[in-house]
């Protein structure tokens, strides 16, 4: 483990501030044994997390780690990468442990952010019988959509602020008002319901989804697809007429515009080996991809 941090953050002069883009996880701020986080924002483009007590710290540690590793051949984790944030090691800082990420959403002027927690089944093999019954109760509609919304912010181009809907407006959704009170209102501005990003990351899910099918490396219990996108008025107006153009056409142009949507994976606490589909973060992931298709073909 590395420690030099600290020191270089002083000599840098660089100031370690909470994450204003966090939608999720613990805002305490009390960084310590407890297995919540307060992302950290360092700047240049890099967030921390605080390493949580294990066994979920380790784990997650551990998976960045295996992931990240450059002397791997294997197929399946090379091939992760991408959908992941960039993992730069771990680092002490106040005397608490931290990874060290790729932050998402530091290329966005106005990022929109949403967290969903993918699998009717959140909780891990080694779970006791209270958590599981912890987590079905929490959001009962997971057990047939496969999926929950863990917490959004939403910017407000006419008030010119960010909306934030926390875990328990996303509880009080129902099935029928996921996709009304949900996915709709994370990607409505004003009138228009943002479609060029809706393409975008429905794009970058279909990529994840061929992962998922090949891949019999991993099991993902309560991991998060993080859904980002730029909502400043001018890069959707520069974007607008993309949403009838096909998928490769998108990623052609798409490499001369500024990025206006990024979608990844991230929180991996309680990722276990495997040697099967995982067909619960499948099933999850496939009901996220319908829903959004649904509001891209609904007006
Ligand atoms: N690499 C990243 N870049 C930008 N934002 C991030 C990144 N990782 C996490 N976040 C933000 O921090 C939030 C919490 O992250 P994460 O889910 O990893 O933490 P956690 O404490 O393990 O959460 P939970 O309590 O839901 O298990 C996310 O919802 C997201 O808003
Ligand atoms: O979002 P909420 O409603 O606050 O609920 C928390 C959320 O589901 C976390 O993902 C979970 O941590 P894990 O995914 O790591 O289990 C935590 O479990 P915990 O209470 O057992 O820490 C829950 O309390």
């Amino acid at each position: 483990m590395e420690d030099g941090l600290e020191n270089d953050f002083k000599k840098a002069g660089i100031v370690a501030e909470p994450l204003s883009t966090q939608v999720a996880g613990c805002h305490t701020g009390n960084a310590g044994p407890s297995n919540k986080t307060e992302m950290l924002d360092i700047g240049n483009g890099y967030v921390l997390k605080l390493i949580q007590a294990p066994p979920r710290g380790p784990r997650e540690i551990g998976f960045y780690e295996k992931v990240f590793d450059e002397k791997t051949n294997e197929k399946d984790v090379i091939a992760l990468r991408p959908h992941l944030p960039q993992f730069y090691g771990s680092h002490v800082y106040n005397n608490f442990t931290y990874l060290k990420l790729e932050n998402i959403t530091s290329s966005f002027r106005k990022p929109s952010v949403m967290d969903v927690k993918i699998g009717a089944i959140s909780w891990d093999p080694e779970a006791t019988e209270a958590k599981i019954n912890q987590e079905k109760s929490k959001f009962p509609p997971a057990q047939k959509v496969g999926f929950r919304f863990a917490g959004m912010r939403v910017y407000n181009q006419e008030s010119e602020s960010f909306e934030v809907l926390d875990n328990h407006y996303c509880y009080s959704l129902t099935e029928e008002t996921i996709l009304s009170h949900g996915f709709e209102r994370f990607f409505r501005q004003g009138k228009d319901i943002q479609k060029n990003a809706i393409q975008v990351i429905l794009s970058k899910l279909k990529d994840i989804e061929q992962w998922f099918v090949s891949q019999r490396t991993f099991s993902f219990f309560s991991t998060s697809l993080l859904l980002v996108y730029e909502s400043s008025v001018n890069s959707i107006e520069t974007t607008q007429h993309m949403s009838c153009e096909s998928e490769n056409t998108i990623k052609r142009r798409l490499q001369d515009l500024p990025i206006i949507a990024d979608v990844r994976m991230i929180d991996f606490a309680h990722v276990f080996p495997s040697n099967s589909q995982d067909e619960n973060y499948l099933h999850g992931l496939r009901s996220v991809i319908f829903y959004l298709n649904s509001l891209l073909h609904s007006v």
